[in-house]
């Protein structure tokens, strides 16, 4: 089984210490979350992960064999900003490709990507300015060249941020059937815990840069540990098909 693993990994951060030595595992063919407040240094973990961010300690995805998994095995999908690329559809997705692009894109290739664009019902922006799409569909496209190379390990910045319902559904049903089937290792940044309790297997809540519980939705979805750490009163029950749903009291 591969696996991430972070040992004592410590960012700073403009004289300021981000993230405190943290420890933990990620599995392949398991979709793990990242959650927590606004400014528990979600992003900065995920950059880390990246290799965007030095940082203390030790890091790195490894197979069974503790071969390095190298980085460009790696897809990143930051956290949306709207873009300005003049660039078509097609051509972004093709840029998740861009470890194996040569001076010629192939028809191979170029399949690939309309494969992964058609599976996101999306084949019909394929030749549109990215920049003219909406937030949502924009997310959805980088979502599509996060997939496109068949990454070993995916990391998701809030990738259901700008979408509606069924869209996120969509994302998270894709991502979460892509590391079943390709036995990847994938962490999202969730702040949705009801979506992150239905769709994940392992949750690692952050707060103030620390792990706060790492674990099961099921342990780490707990009433008294949810409320401390986001500050508002919750109730963690369970809908009629099983899933936990968490809903925050008034202030
Ligand atoms: N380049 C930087 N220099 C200094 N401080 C930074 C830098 N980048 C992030 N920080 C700080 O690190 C802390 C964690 O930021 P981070 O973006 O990782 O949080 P987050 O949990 O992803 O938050 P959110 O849910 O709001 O996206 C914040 O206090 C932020 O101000």
């Amino acid at each position: 089984m591969k696996h991430l693993s972070l040992k004592d990994v410590a960012v700073d951060l403009g004289g300021k210490s981000i993230l405190t030595p943290i420890n933990a595992t990620f599995k392949s063919g398991e979709f793990s979350a990242i959650i927590g407040p606004n400014g528990a240094g979600k992003t900065t973990l995920l950059k880390t992960m990246m290799g965007l961010i030095p940082s203390q300690g030790s890091l790195g995805a490894f197979l069974d064999d503790g071969q390095s998994i190298p980085r460009n095995r790696y897809a990143y999908l930051c956290q949306l900003n709207k873009s300005s690329s003049q660039l078509t559809v097609i051509e972004v997705v093709l840029l998740g490709l861009v470890h194996s692009l040569n001076w010629r894109i192939t028809p191979e290739q170029e399949q690939t990507a309309e494969s992964i664009l058609r599976d996101l019902g999306l084949l019909h922006l394929a030749t549109r300015t990215f920049s003219h799409l909406s937030g949502g569909q924009q997310q959805l496209v980088s979502m599509a060249q996060a997939l496109v190379g068949r990454p070993s390990v995916l990391l998701l910045d809030e990738p259901t941020s700008a979408l509606d319902l069924k869209h996120q559904v969509q994302v998270l049903e894709l991502a979460k059937d892509y590391t079943n089937e390709h036995q990847c290792i994938t962490i999202a940044v969730l702040h949705d815990l009801s979506m992150a309790a239905r769709y994940c297997d392992h949750l690692l809540l952050l707060d103030q840069g620390k792990v706060q519980k790492a674990g099961s939705p099921s342990d780490v979805l707990d009433e008294q540990l949810l409320s401390r750490v986001y500050q508002v009163d919750v109730d963690v029950g369970q809908c009629n098909k099983g899933h936990l749903h968490i809903t925050p009291h008034c202030l």
